[in-house]
């Protein structure tokens, strides 16, 4: 479904997990900074209106959404953090830098969520024209930042249910002596 027929702010309140627990790092690009800080308020406002103290919330600014692949990575390297949204707005311009810096913080944000245990959100409006980031940062397409703070209380659950079971299965094997810890013997004298 195109962003065209979408409110990127609508979601089912029912669906969402409980994220009062859970911590977020935002980073923000400094480029078209009127759209990035509109898209940053969404984001806080999501995590807010679904219980996240706003003491969980941690943000940094960087100066173009390129920079934003570092700053993730420092971030998710250095705070306590279950999920990063990455806040940027690439705009055409006359030349081909628009296809380069949309590729290169695609690919960048990809590899950090392959490469790290903690998801990166890709918040990134990359547009055509002004206009259509002003309708996707609050405008009548809703607020991609609304979208991203979801979706990072989604995959910061998923991240904690994932650690559960394995934590559980290993637990069991443990328990059921089908696993041993090196060293130790298999079955208490
Ligand atoms: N033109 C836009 C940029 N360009 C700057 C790059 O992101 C980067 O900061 C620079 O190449 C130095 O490494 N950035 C945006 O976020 N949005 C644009 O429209
Ligand atoms: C995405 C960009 O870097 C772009 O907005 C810069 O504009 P231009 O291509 O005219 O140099």
């Amino acid at each position: 479904m195109a962003t065209k027929n979408k409110n990127l702010s609508e979601y089912d309140k029912n669906s969402i997990p409980d994220a009062k627990n859970f911590r977020f790092g935002i980073v923000v690009s400094e480029w078209n900074d009127a759209i990035t800080e509109a898209l940053c308020y969404g984001a806080v406002t999501g995590l807010l209106e679904n219980e996240v103290p706003s003491e969980h919330i941690i943000r940094w600014n960087v100066p173009g959404s390129f920079e934003l692949i570092y700053g993730a990575k420092k971030m998710l390297q250095t705070q306590k953090v279950d999920a990063v949204i990455a806040i940027g707005c690439v705009i055409q311009g006359q030349t081909k830098h628009f296809d380069f810096v949309c590729e290169g913080v695609t690919q960048g944000i990809k590899d950090l969520n392959v490469q790290t245990d903690v998801p990166v959100i890709f918040c990134v409006l990359t547009d055509n024209t002004m206009q259509q980031s002003i309708d996707r940062s609050g405008g009548k397409h809703g607020n991609k930042g609304t979208e991203a703070a979801i979706a990072a209380i989604k995959m910061a659950y998923l991240k904690h249910q994932a650690l559960f079971s394995h934590e559980m299965k290993s637990q069991q094997l443990l328990s059921s002596g089908m696993l041993q810890i090196e060293g130790q013997p298999l079955l208490e004298e």
